[in-house]
Formats: structure tokens, C-alpha cells, sequence
């Protein structure tokens, strides 16, 4: 799915209302039977409705929105916030439609807004500012914000949080911004929804589908992609009759290190849940035994060093390389680290202590192989690129070190984001804050190197990797339940998930 900026929205809009003859007032009027229908689903009669509208058509959803409750018979109160005298023209034929409506409740606020009082069983609706906001928000339209803020009313928002941006929020003022419990958002989600600061302004949001043009959509430029799960199964590969082990690749995990062998217990675990066909750990001396024991599936290549990844391997046999869970960042690791790398011929993935070895030794960055996979959580990749003030800057350094580096990047968090070389992000749905626990990111580098091995572009190994590993962390939050599930429960899970993206609905 395509995230589009505000500015295409409205285009989508204006493109919808020529190619599709549909009249701009009948559009909104058909947005605005959504919003009702989504806010009479979730609240009944016994609600107060306060409707807050603002100049433009967000404000006239917002009074079409209150004219269909009014009609059902709902309570409604109107507050119109006209303080340039500049209206729209669908938000002017909404205020006439809603007193040809007989409503009683109407107050058209010029300068001085007196507050209605509000308690915690009233339903706010938000229709101030969406797509069109230019700038902050500021004056009487902030002091409005913080009053609905500071009530204990539900808020539902039309569209966009009013003051909040649809990308970049760097320059925005956030107490200045609503809160909303809910936004229904028309047709297509805003970047900035995505990003974990946002979280409480769209903690819960949805999607209206008002039946903006298909065609515009298809043909819309964009940066940005919500991964969608119909993509996901289109691209697994189904697995040939006459196949054999030698058909799905032989990967090689370099992994671990004295006190943390499970990382590379977990990679392997995921890696050989994940279809590969054959699996071989490099691992220090100390973790043999364990390896053997609980990944028997798994062959093990011991280092030289008892403790300590230290000599780097031939990688002749293999069609893909992990490197990175648990390896630590011992000086002679290090070296073997950036030795094997940089002279790595075949797909990579690196992750942990193997991207912080880069950080560490950043003049051998120019040296990582091209469209290399990087696995960073928020902090390694704050290493990598340095620190940055929120997730739009951060998301937009990202994509300079992607391209610079010809790398992909996948950045691990709630949404969870593939960042191509060309700078393309893919987000992905899938996942929960139960997988914010130790070894998970070993579980992805397992799936990663297992899907590389069998021969999915880079491109492909990410985005279905990322998808496939949120997935089995939301079945082990089902089965375990958000606070108890742990990375080894991601693994047991990813049978199920496999299958489940595998098997027709
Ligand atoms: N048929 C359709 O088109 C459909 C449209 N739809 C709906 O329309 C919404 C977009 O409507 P929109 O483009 O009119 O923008 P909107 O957010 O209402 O505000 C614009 C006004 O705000 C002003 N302004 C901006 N920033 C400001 C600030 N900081 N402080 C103060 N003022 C500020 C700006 O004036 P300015 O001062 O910049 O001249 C302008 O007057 C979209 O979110 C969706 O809900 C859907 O129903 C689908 C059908
Ligand atoms: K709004």
C-alpha cells in the first residue's frame, strides 16, 4: 500500500472528482457517511457528540458528520471555528445543509470561544485541521487543542490528529497537536502515524476507503509503502516435488561468543524453521556442545579460539553468510569480523555486534559489499549514522546511508522498516511490543540468512523476512501473551506462520 504526502492527497482528491464524476460535496458527503457509520459502530445514543470544525473541508467532514448523527438522533453540539471569515466552499454548503437540518445546536466562533463543559462520557470530534495544515498551529486554534487535550472526553479525529503534520514533524509544536483515542483516516495512512513519537497523537487509527481513484493511486510517485500480506504470498517461492536439500542453499552463520551462545542458537534455530536447506555455524570453541545439542539439524565449524570468534572462514560452499548475534566486540573478533566481511563475495546479512563493529571502525564502511542486508535497532543505527532528534530525520538518514552505501537497511522497531538502496522504505504491519525482548533480532538474521540461502534477492529476503518474523511474534504473543513471550517462543511460532502465509484463506 502507498503512502502518499498531503499534498498528493489532494490531488487524488481533485483527480477522483474530474475522472470519476463525482462532485466534490458528494465525495466528502461520502466520507462523512463513513465517519458516522465508524462512530455509531463504537458509541451509542447516551453519548454527547461535540463537534469541533475548523475552515477547511476537514471542517466540513466534521459538519456533515454532526448534520448524520443529528439525523440519527444523536446529541450534537457544533462549535465553527471561522476566525479569517475565509471558509470553504463544501465547509459553507455543510454549515447551510446542517441548519436546513433543524439543528438547534450550532456556535460559530469568531474571537472568543466559550468552552463547553466536558466530561468523560463525551465523544470529541476533531475536525480543526487534516491534510491541508501548512504550518503549526498557534493562537486560538492551540488554546483549543490544549483544552480538548486537558478534557477527559474520548477524542476521535477526522482524517489527521489536528497540528499534526502528514510527514515531517521536526518544526511542529506537540503540545500544540491533538490527542486523539481515534483517527479515521481517509483512504490513505500519513507517514507520520508511523512513527513511534506520534504514538500519542494516532495511537489507534483506521483506514476509510471513500473510493479514491485507483488510478491516480496506481500512478502516484512515493518513497513509502505499508508491506501488504496478499505481497508477501506472491512472493513465496512453492517448493518443487522433485526437490532436494541442495535446492534450498547451504548457509553459514558466524555467531556467538563465551556467554553468548544462545544468539547463535536462536539464529540457527530460525534459520532452519525457514526453509533452508543446510546450515553450518561458526562458532568459538565453548559453543560446540550446545550447538550440537539443540540444533542438531544445524553443522557446527568450530573457530580456532576457544571464547572468541577470531579466524575468519572460506566461504566457497555457501550461497549466503549471517554474521553478528552475540559475536562481541573483542579487538580480535573485531578483526576476523571486518576480514571476513569485506571480503565476503556472497549475500550478507549483518546484525549486532557485527554493525557495531562497523561503527567502531567506520573507515572500513566503504568496504561492506554491495547490497549487503544491516539489521539495526534504533540505537546501532544511531552509531551508524549518528543521533538524531526524532524518526522522520532519522528515517531520512537512513536512506542516505542506504544509498551511499548501496546497502539495505532494515530498521527494527513497531514498524518496522526495509530502506532499499534506491531509498525506497517498506514498513511493515506485523509484529508487537512483546518481540522488544533479547534474542529477537537473532531470530530475524536466522530467517534473513535462510531465505538469502535460498536464493531471494536481497529485496525480497528483507521484506518477507521482516513480514514472516512479525508474524510468528504476533501467534507467540497469542499463545504466550505480550509480557511472558520471549525470542525462543518467535521461533516455535514460525512453523505455524509459515504455514499460514502458505496455505490459500
Ligand atoms: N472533496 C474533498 O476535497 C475531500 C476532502 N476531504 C477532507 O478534506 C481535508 C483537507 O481539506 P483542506 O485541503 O481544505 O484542508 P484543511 O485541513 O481542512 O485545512 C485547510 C485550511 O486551514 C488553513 N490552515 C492551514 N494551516 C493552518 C494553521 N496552522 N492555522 C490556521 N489555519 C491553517 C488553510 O488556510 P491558509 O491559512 O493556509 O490560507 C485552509 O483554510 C482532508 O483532511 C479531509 O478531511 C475528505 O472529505 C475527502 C473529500
Ligand atoms: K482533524
Amino acid at each position: 500500500m502507498k503512502i502518499l504526502n498531503c499534498k498528493q492527497q489532494k490531488e487524488a482528491d481533485a483527480y477522483t472528482i474530474e475522472h470519476e464524476g463525482i462532485l466534490s460535496i458528494n465525495l466528502m458527503e461520502k466520507a462523512a457517511g463513513m465517519l458516522t457509520e465508524a462512530i455509531t459502530r463504537r458509541w451509542d445514543k447516551s453519548h454527547r457528540i461535540v463537534v469541533f470544525a475548523g475552515p477547511g473541508n476537514n471542517g466540513g467532514d466534521a459538519l456533515a458528520v454532526a448534520r448524520m448523527l443529528f439525523l440519527k438522533n444523536y446529541q450534537v453540539e457544533v462549535f465553527l471555528f471561522n476566525v479569517t471569515g475565509q471558509l470553504s466552499e463544501e465547509c459553507l454548503t455543510n454549515i447551510r445543509r446542517l441548519k436546513e437540518s433543524g439543528f438547534p445546536n450550532y456556535t460559530e466562533v469568531s474571537s472568543q470561544f466559550q468552552a463547553p463543559k466536558l466530561t468523560e462520557h463525551d465523544i470529541v470530534v476533531d475536525g480543526l485541521f487534516g491534510s491541508g495544515l501548512n504550518r503549526p498551529l498557534n493562537g486560538g486554534f492551540a488554546a483549543v487543542v490544549k483544552f480538548i487535550n486537558a478534557s477527559p472526553a474520548t477524542v476521535v479525529s477526522i482524517d489527521v490528529p489536528s497540528g499534526l503534520m502528514g510527514e515531517d514533524n521536526s518544526y511542529n509544536v506537540r503540545q500544540n497537536i491533538i490527542q486523539a483515542d481515534l483517527t479515521l483516516s481517509i483512504q490513505m495512512p500519513k507517514l507520520s502515524f508511523l512513527f513511534p513519537e506520534n504514538e500519542e497523537f494516532t495511537s489507534h487509527w483506521e483506514l476509510l476507503d471513500i473510493g479514491i481513484s485507483r488510478e491516480y493511486i496506481a500512478q502516484a510517485e512515493t518513497r513509502y509503502f505499508i508491506t501488504e500480506e496478499q505481497e508477501m504470498r506472491q512472493l513465496i517461492r512453492p517448493r518443487r516435488t522433485f526437490a532436494h536439500k541442495g535446492n534450498f542453499g547451504h548457509g553459514l552463520l558466524i555467531a556467538g561468543s563465551y556467554g553468548m551462545g544462545g544468539a547463535a542458537v536462536l539464529a540457527a534455530r530460525a534459520c532452519m524453521r525457514s526453509g533452508i536447506g543446510l546450515l553450518t555455524v561458526h562458532s568459538p570453541i565453548c559453543n560446540h556442545q550446545l550447538l550440537q545439542t539443540i540444533v542438531p539439524e544445524a553443522m557446527v565449524q568450530d573457530d580456532v579460539h576457544e571464547r572468541f570468534f577470531a579466524e575468519p572462514t572460506d566461504l566457497d560452499n555457501y550461497q549466503a553468510m549471517a554474521i553478528g548475534p552475540g559475536l562481541s566486540q573483542e579487538e580480535i573478533t573485531a578483526q576476523a569480523a571486518l576480514d571476513q566481511v569485506s571480503n565476503c563475495f556472497i549475500p550478507l546479512v549483518l546484525d549486532a555486534d557485527a554493525l557495531n563493529i562497523f561503527s567502531a571502525y567506520r573507515s572500513y564502511l566503504n568496504r561492506l559489499p554491495k547490497h549487503s542486508i544491516l539489521t539495526p535497532h534504533v540505537k546501532e543505527l544511531e552509531r551508524l549514522v549518528g543521533r538524531c532528534s526524532n524518526s522522520f530525520e532519522r528515517l531520512s538518514k537512513a536512506k542516505e546511508l542506504a544509498g551511499e552505501l548501496q546497502v539495505y537497511i532494515i530498521l527494527k522497531g513497531a514498524w518496522t522498516t526495509v530502506i532499499t538502496p534506491e531509498g525506497n522504505c517498506y514498513f511493515n504491519p506485523t509484529g508487537n511490543p512483546g518481540m522488544a525482548t533479547g534474542g529477537s533480532g537473532d531470530v530475524l538474521t536466522g530467517i534473513l540468512l535462510s531465505l538469502l540461502a535460498q536464493g531471494y534477492t536481497q529485496e525480497e529476503a528483507c521484506r518477507l523476512g521482516v513480514y514472516i518474523h512479525g508474524l510468528a511474534g504476533d501467534i507467540a504473543c497469542m499463545r504466550m501473551g505480550e509480557i511472558s513471550m520471549t525470542a525462543g517462543d518467535i521461533v516455535n511460532a514460525l512453523p505455524e506462520a509459515w504455514k499460514k502465509l502458505t496455505t490459500s484463506k
